[in-house]
């Protein structure tokens, strides 16, 4: 699959309980989907396996295992995961653990850093233990990723253009919280239509339940690919 394909700024987020399902609904999404994305829940219960299955079947996976630890085991956690030819995973953006993932990383993967969850606004970042508001967090995090020499980051479509400013044009910005017009915005706090997060000059978008609770996935994320075209 070329970089150019435009399906491939959707990648749809595997969030299901198991394998079974996770095969099913690639099969129902068909050639409308070319990048998935694999996070704790399907990760642990067989979901690495299917990583490995679906990359020799031609399609992207990123591995959202949000890594955070000292830096010997981020570092050697990476070097296992870079063995397995996705070509995304995620750590969480504090320093150390950003430099030892770049350490560890190998075969092509490419490490995304998460700087603050879209699921948080400035209450739940005070209530964490932090003083700056998120906006201000997002960017301390991606100026120290980019500098770092982290691929890419995750952050939410609000802030993507404040942190392509600050991490140049060659790093990838890849958003979830990421709502069709109408859809159920669910746990997100930070969220954005499709085509305006294009607009914001976002790399990839992170869709999971509009797609995958939808009557008819497949359409959903034809939608979303042509709404980003
Ligand atoms: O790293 C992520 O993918 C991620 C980071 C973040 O800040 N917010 C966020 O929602 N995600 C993931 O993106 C997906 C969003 O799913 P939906 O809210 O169902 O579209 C989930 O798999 C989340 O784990």
């Amino acid at each position: 699959m070329s970089q150019t394909d435009p399906r491939d700024r959707l990648i749809v987020a595997l969030d299901v309980p198991g394998v079974p399902e996770a095969e099913a609904l690639v099969e129902r999404i068909g050639d409308a989907a070319t990048f998935y994305k694999i996070g704790y829940r399907l990760a642990y219960a067989g979901g690495l396996a299917l990583a490995e299955r679906m990359i020799g079947q031609g399609l992207k996976v990123f591995l959202d295992l949000k890594l955070h630890d000292i830096g010997n085991t981020i570092e050697e956690g990476v070097r296992s995961v870079s063995a397995l030819g996705a070509t995304f995973l995620t750590v969480h953006a504090y320093p150390q653990t950003m430099r030892a993932a770049v350490k560890g990383r190998g075969n092509g993967l490419k490490i995304l850093a998460v700087t603050v969850l879209t699921s948080y606004d400035d209450a739940d970042a005070q209530e964490a233990g932090y003083a700056l508001p998120v906006a201000e967090l997002v960017a301390k995090r991606a100026a120290q990723a980019a500098e770092i020499g982290i691929d890419g980051l995750v952050c939410s479509a609000a802030e993507a253009a404040g942190v392509r400013g600050l991490v140049g044009p060659d790093r990838l910005i890849v958003t979830p919280g990421i709502r069709p017009a109408g859809a159920d915005a669910g746990d997100q706090k930070r969220v954005m239509t499709p085509g305006d997060a294009r607009r914001a000059g976002i790399d990839h978008v992170v869709v999971g339940r509009p797609i995958t609770g939808a009557a008819d996935p497949r359409a959903v994320a034809r939608a979303i690919v042509a709404e980003m075209a």
